[in-house]
């Protein structure tokens, strides 16, 4: 759920207000240290200042709830832009371990609800980058946690308290992995309206935790922004192999389906992991060079959706929303059986416990050292059981058509903790149930 702040004032209109010109973001600096305290008295709640670019107003003012039974940033829709940051935990006690998990619930509840940063003696580094002004904008910002298999394995006071199918991401038979780029005791993802709102919020993370966090791997992504089409639906973004992406995820508004396919619960699950979600992250190369010359045909046949709609192959008049007829189709005449939805969703009553909740974002990292594009999808994917979910799809994709345009580079598997009610922190379930232990 999207809430808006009310009477955001936009730090263009208060300078606007004050008589004073706009010129970009060196406006605040030309300000000097005196016209500082005028902006933060007009900071007051209701008089929102905020350092957004034209037409920014509304979309920075827009907060997603941090408190509630799940974390946001799974089913919240996804923003135009996200980074994917893995890191390392040193702590030597579970009390440590505590702290870092109220401070970094701390810094999440500040930087995704928003406010003004706290003004300190000039002789000392500022309480914050400046990178925002000096009120920080919630600009739809969440941050995820999630834990990966190293850290349960590595400290005694976690054992017997790993979430059940929780691992190491194992290599599949496509996989060119970096070891770089791979697994991680802690994840954060940051989905923001714009990328400068989630690297001020990686930089005042890593500023405030960099005595119990050391950065792993991290990769920025983003998804273009589509219009409403003419009959009011909403299509999917399209992918860097210019497929509509996402048509087919289960209805995050669905909240028995979403229990079923993406929170995890159960006997055989630790009871301080019930309401979390196994997150599946993967970096895939795109061949984006490859890609654009092969035939249209070619490339609806890998898919089995068509390219300018997304519809499924057999039904192209359709809506890209419209579900294929695999039984009417067995020989696969209309839609590929190697196709990569056919193989990830054969759609029989035993797939159905297969599903999965993708929230990807594209990548474009630049040039690679052979000449071409660095181009790829930065996969995201929640699941209620992550053996069910993301491995037994991949599996299923071993050796699909679509192999030939793609690399799978890192990435790693972790559990996105479960929410937590208002004043408490993240992980508290994980702390209590170790100490019982
Ligand atoms: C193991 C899980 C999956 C990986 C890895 C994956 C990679 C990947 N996918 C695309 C593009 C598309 N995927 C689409 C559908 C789709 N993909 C998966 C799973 C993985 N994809 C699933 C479960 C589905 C849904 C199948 C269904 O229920 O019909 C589509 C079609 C549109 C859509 O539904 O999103 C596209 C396009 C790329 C480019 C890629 C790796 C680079
Ligand atoms: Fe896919």
């Amino acid at each position: 759920m999207i809430r808006q702040t009310p009477l955001a004032v936009t730090r263009r209109d208060l300078l606007g207000r004050l008589g004073l010109s706009v010129l970009g973001g060196t406006v605040a600096g030309g300000l000097g240290p005196l016209a500082l305290p005028a902006l933060a008295d007009e900071a007051k709640p209701g008089h929102q200042v905020v350092d957004a670019p034209a037409g920014h107003a509304e979309t920075a003012a827009q907060s997603v709830p941090f408190y509630g039974p799940h974390q946001a940033g799974i089913l919240t829709p996804r923003p135009a832009s996200g980074i994917f940051a893995s890191f390392d935990i040193v702590v030597s006690s579970l009390d440590e371990f505590e702290q870092m998990l109220k401070l970094l619930t701390e810094r999440t509840v500040f930087l995704t609800q928003g406010g003004e940063v706290p003004a300190r003696d000039p002789k000392l580094p500022p309480t914050d980058s400046g990178l925002l002004g000096p009120v920080i904008a919630p600009d739809n910002l969440t941050i995820t946690l999630g834990l990966g298999a190293s850290l349960f394995e590595r400290y005694d006071w976690l054992a017997g308290l790993k979430p059940t199918r929780l691992q190491r991401m194992m290599q599949f038979p496509n996989d060119a992995l970096d070891p770089a780029l791979c697994h991680g005791d802690l994840s954060l993802q940051f989905c923001a309206n714009l990328p400068d709102t989630n690297i001020h919020a990686l930089r005042d993370i890593l500023k405030n935790l960099s005595e119990f966090l050391v950065m792993r791997w991290m990769i920025e992504g983003f998804v273009p922004p589509v219009p409403p089409a003419a009959d009011g639906s909403t299509p999917s973004a399209r992918n860097f192999l210019g497929f509509r992406d996402g048509s087919a995820n289960p209805d995050a508004n669905d909240a028995e389906l979403m229990d079923q396919v993406v929170w995890t619960h159960g006997a055989d699950e630790p009871e301080w992991a019930h309401g979390g979600s196994y997150q599946a992250v993967r970096v895939i190369r795109n061949f984006v060079e490859r890609w654009d010359r092969a035939p249209l045909s070619e490339q609806e046949n890998i898919f089995g959706r068509t390219k300018v709609s997304g519809a499924p192959l057999d039904a192209p008049e359709a809506s890209e929303y419209d579900v294929p007829d695999y039984a009417a189709d067995p020989d696969g005449e209309k839609t590929p059986p190697d196709s990569h939805i056919r193989l990830a969703n054969p759609r029989t009553p035993e797939s159905a416990r297969n599903l999965m909740l993708r929230r990807p974002f594209n990548y474009s990292r630049g040039v690679q050292k052979n000449g071409q594009l660095d181009q790829g999808l930065l996969f995201i994917a929640y699941q209620a059981d992550l053996e069910a979910g993301f491995i037994a799809v991949q599996n299923r994709l071993n050796g699909e058509p679509l192999e030939e345009y793609i690399k799978p580079v890192g990435g790693g598997y972790f559990f996105a903790l479960p929410g937590v009610e208002a004043g408490d922190y993240l992980g508290s379930s994980l702390v209590k149930a170790a100490r019982r232990s």
